[in-house]
């Protein structure tokens, strides 16, 4: 497969990029360029043929008995044959450029969907996957719809006033030049207004704002749950309206931007006679064969409505030209993300404690906000590290370092002494286990979501898990058990039930680490119940990373790091940290009268 990358820094404009993405097909794309010009030049047969015909009746006019009806019989079918040529041309173009389009999309999807598997994964949290989605769906699909309709369209739009000048030139340069006048002064307004910076910044403002529009409106029909639930209608559909109204703000200035340019360039071109027969009536009454001066200046007259239709063509595909721009810009964001590097000569780790030697970490590519600073601390094997803090401290920043969801800035992430980034990704991925609190389930059955965790489980393997997990029971009483299929009408799981299938999936993969992201909130004891029990059972003669919100849960750590800002403050035992005094002390203190309070009855 051909490297979909952008070659080169300097972005290319959308056409350019278009065309360097389907080089796979070039043969095709060239082929269709080729057919297209013909269609285009096939287009204008007919008003030659008819400007035949005219002549040789006016030739013999009056005397029509002598006109050489083979001759116009001829012309006439010479006329049809252009039609013809045209509509076939053009749809062997169209088929040539589908067929491109097709097969450069098939590939660019499939290198997008390669590409993705190997940015880091932290990528995939901070894009998003709806905005993945889309640039999947629209963005790379308009780079489709780009090379089958508009490309073809563009070839035709530059042969065609080509041949377009050469004719009006050659059948009467000064008829030629007056229509001549008329095209240039419409072209001349046209880019004048499309190709002012204002212009452009409105369009690609324009661009933005539907761009937030579209996700003010996902955000808002999603989150309904939430704002009902806290009577946040109002505000919240103060944002969509915000959006929506910066929407029309920018659309109108976008389309007002056109109130000049677009009458006057439409006006132009349909009233190129205005030009032309003033300058027929001057010529006409010094003309010298009537005749022939008249045949000359009804050709003209039948020949400016395909001016105006060719001009009209390419005025809308400058549009579609300026939108393929940015689609294309989207997508070569994603494709400009550097790949996680692979060593060429991995490592095999003999044992499985988790070293951070001297780690710091920044999101931003900027030192001064490292989200992790100097972190250095062992996760002993068949241990249970907890790491504890205050929001925004770094304890999910520790997580994902882990699994090289993100590679560090300085320092170094090791597990059995070997750096993280010298193991192979199948390596590292069968190392370590994670279990999230937002459980993502594919819309499989049961079963193979479980079994996701090991492709090789046999059926019995993975109710042993869904027991060990706590799972059992309920997907028992689903209509179809293990082969209920999730996401499908009327099977709905609850959170608690989502994580424990999560953990069912982490103890059938058996890796020796596991990173745990405590639940913040259980919907009910019975729930919490189990999934300490899932917990427990997962985590027997593992490494165990567990990102701990409730400190009663990590009393019985071997080991508690507490993160503060970004840097590790305290480090040991809980009886230890609580007899120091410091920071973990405090947070103990705080929870603890928490706990009172609520079993004092002060709690709402
Ligand atoms: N994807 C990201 N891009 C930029 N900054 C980030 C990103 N994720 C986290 N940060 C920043 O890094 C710092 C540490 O965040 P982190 O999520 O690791 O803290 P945390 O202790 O896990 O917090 P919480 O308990 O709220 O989940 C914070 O300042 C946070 O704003």
């Amino acid at each position: 497969m051909a490297n979909k990358k952008p070659k080169q820094n300097k972005p290319k404009t959308g056409l350019a990029r278009c065309l360097e993405l389907a080089s796979n097909k070039k043969g095709l794309v060239f082929l269709s360029a080729i057919l297209s010009s013909l269609a285009a030049i096939a287009s204008f047969v007919p008003y030659i043929a008819v400007y035949f015909i005219i002549s040789s009746i006016l030739k013999v006019y009056p005397n029509l008995e002598l006109l050489d009806m083979s001759k116009v019989m001829n012309y006439g079918w010479i006329a049809l044959a252009g039609i013809i040529a045209n509509i076939l041309l053009y749809f062997l173009a169209i088929f040539s450029s589908h067929m491109a389009a097709f097969g450069t999309l098939y590939e660019l999807k499939l290198h997008f969907a390669e590409h993705i598997t190997k940015i880091p994964l932290g990528y995939h949290l901070t894009i998003g996957s709806g905005r993945l989605r889309k640039i999947m769906d629209e963005n790379i699909e308009s780079i489709e719809g780009f090379i089958a309709h508009q490309f073809p369209d563009f070839v035709a739009s530059v042969t065609a006033p080509i041949v377009m000048v050469i004719i009006l030139l050659a059948i009467d340069w000064r008829f030629g030049i007056a229509s001549l006048v008329g095209i240039v002064l419409a072209f001349v307004v046209q880019f004048s207004g499309f190709g002012s910076g204002a212009m452009k910044e409105n369009m690609g403002k324009y661009q933005i704002a539907l761009e937030d529009m579209n996700n003010a409106s996902v955000e808002y029909v999603r989150g309904m749950p939430v704002v009902k639930a806290f009577n946040q209608t109002a505000s919240s559909f103060a944002r969509l309206e915000h959006a929506i109204k910066e929407y029309t703000e920018w659309v109108l200035k976008f389309s007002l931007g056109w109130q000049n340019y677009m009458p006057a360039f439409t006006t132009i071109i349909n009233n190129i006679y205005l030009v032309i027969v003033p300058v027929g009536i001057l010529l006409g009454a010094n003309a010298q064969d009537y005749k022939s001066f008249t045949m000359t200046f009804i050709f003209y007259l039948l020949f400016v409505p395909a001016i105006a239709g060719i001009l009209n063509k390419i005025m809308y595909i400058s549009e579609s030209f300026m939108q393929i721009d940015g689609n294309v810009a989207r997508m070569d964001e994603i494709f400009n993300i550097p790949v996680l590097p692979q060593t060429t000569s991995p490592k095999k780790t003999q044992k499985d404690d988790v070293v951070f030697d001297n780690v710091s970490f920044t999101y931003t590519g900027k030192k001064e906000e490292m989200a992790i600073e100097n972190v250095s601390f062992k996760a002993n094997q068949g241990q249970i590290t907890a790491i504890v803090g205050l929001s925004g401290g770094g304890k999910s920043t520790i997580a994902n370092l882990i699994s090289r969801f993100w590679d560090v800035t300085e320092g170094s992430v090791k597990i059995g002494g070997v750096d993280i980034r010298d193991i192979s990704e199948k390596d590292l991925m069968n190392h370590v286990s994670f279990v999230f609190q937002d459980i993502f389930l594919f819309k499989q059955s049961i079963l193979d979501n479980i079994r996701m965790g090991n492709p090789n489980a046999t059926e019995e393997q993975v109710i042993e898990a869904a027991k060990a997990a706590q799972c059992h029971e309920f997907i028992s009483k689903l209509p179809n058990g293990y082969k209920t299929v999730f996401g499908t009408k009327g099977i709905h799981l609850s959170g608690g039930e989502r994580q424990r299938i999560a953990i069912a999936r982490a103890i059938i993969k058996d890796s020796p680490i596991i990173v745990l992201d405590e639940a913040t909130a259980f919907s009910d004891p019975e729930n919490e119940y189990l999934i300490q029990k899932a917990f427990e059972k997962l985590m027997q003669n593992k490494t165990v990373i567990i990102i701990a919100h409730r400190l009663s849960t990590i009393r019985n750590a071997d080991k508690i790091i507490v993160m503060e800002k970004g840097h590790l403050v305290e480090e040991g035992k809980h009886n230890e940290l609580v007899a120091a005094g410091g920071r973990y002390s405090q947070m103990w203190n705080h929870y603890t009268e928490a706990v009172d309070w609520k079993i004092s009855g002060k709690a709402v």
